[in-house]
């Protein structure tokens, strides 16, 4: 099946700072690829290249069949980014993000898409409410609920799991994993590792911009070489992983 998302080269540079080089990998429906890395390794910057939010410093990304530079409005329209601290209007309240997102993206049955999205997020009898007068963990399932409103063939989500109450981790893993079943590919990044391990399918370990590590978890534990790296947990390896690639000489996947 054609990838959802097809990224080959991305690059982004900020003045003299080469945030992210040379990035290429493709994430297929049903898929959910967890991009993971140390503080400053460049997954901020890669998402928000592939929302369109970015524009890269070269590169080429496409998304669902559409070039994101040259059909720009395709390729948005086929994506939902979610960011850790999404923005909202002051004063449009719940129940009015979701009818204002679904006339940017025409989604015509919007409110009863709208109300089980809501129900989804346990977020019912909140109709009413300003995002100020939400939680934190509140807006950012307001954030996901608008998100996926106009149902995406591609979910991008920074730290997606921010400001969640246990239950509502649970509830947002199985929500993802239902999104990927209905064939939806979604690209998370991620500092908390059990999650990734739990939830993703691949993963993408970058660290100073670049790709060190691209695979299932076994075929990343199978590139250490050593019976040491039997059994070692993605903790292990991703210090072992990202400690070896800031260190002189090293080769990317
Ligand atoms: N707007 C900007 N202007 C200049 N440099 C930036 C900008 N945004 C990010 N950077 C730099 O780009 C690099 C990658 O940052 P980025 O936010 O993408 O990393 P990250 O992997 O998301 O980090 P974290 O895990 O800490 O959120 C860092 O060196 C950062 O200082």
């Amino acid at each position: 099946m054609d990838a959802v998302l097809e990224v080959d080269g991305l690059e982004k540079v900020y003045g003299d700072v080469r945030a992210v080089r040379g990035l290429s990998f493709s994430v297929a429906p049903g898929e959910i690829l967890g991009l993971v890395g140390p503080n400053g390794a460049g997954k901020t910057s890669t998402l928000r290249c592939l929302a369109g939010i970015l524009p890269p410093s070269a590169g080429r990304i496409a998304v669902a069949g559409n070039d994101l530079k040259q059909r720009t409005v395709e390729a948005k329209r086929a994506l939902a980014f979610l960011p850790d601290e999404p923005r909202f209007f002051d004063y449009l309240t719940v129940w009015e993000h979701l009818n204002f997102t679904a006339r940017l993206y025409g989604v015509e049955d919007w409110e009863a898409r709208g109300r089980a999205l809501l129900e989804e997020m346990e977020l019912s009898g909140k109709e009413k409410a300003l995002p100020g007068e939400l939680s934190r963990g509140m807006k950012q399932k307001l954030s996901i609920a608008c998100g996926f409103l106009h149902s995406p063939k591609l979910i991008l989500l920074d730290e997606p799991l921010t400001g969640l109450d246990p239950i509502g981790i649970r509830r947002m893993k199985a929500s993802l994993r239902r999104r990927a079943e209905e064939g939806s590919a979604l690209v998370l990044s991620s500092h908390l590792l059990p999650l990734v391990e739990e939830l993703c399918h691949r993963l993408l370990v970058i660290a100073g911009g670049r790709a060190v590590a691209l695979g299932t978890l076994p075929e990343i534990r199978a590139r250490l070489t050593g019976p040491e790296s039997e059994g070692v947990s993605l903790e292990e390896l991703f210090i072992r992983i990202t400690s070896a690639a800031t260190e002189p000489g090293m080769s990317s996947p």
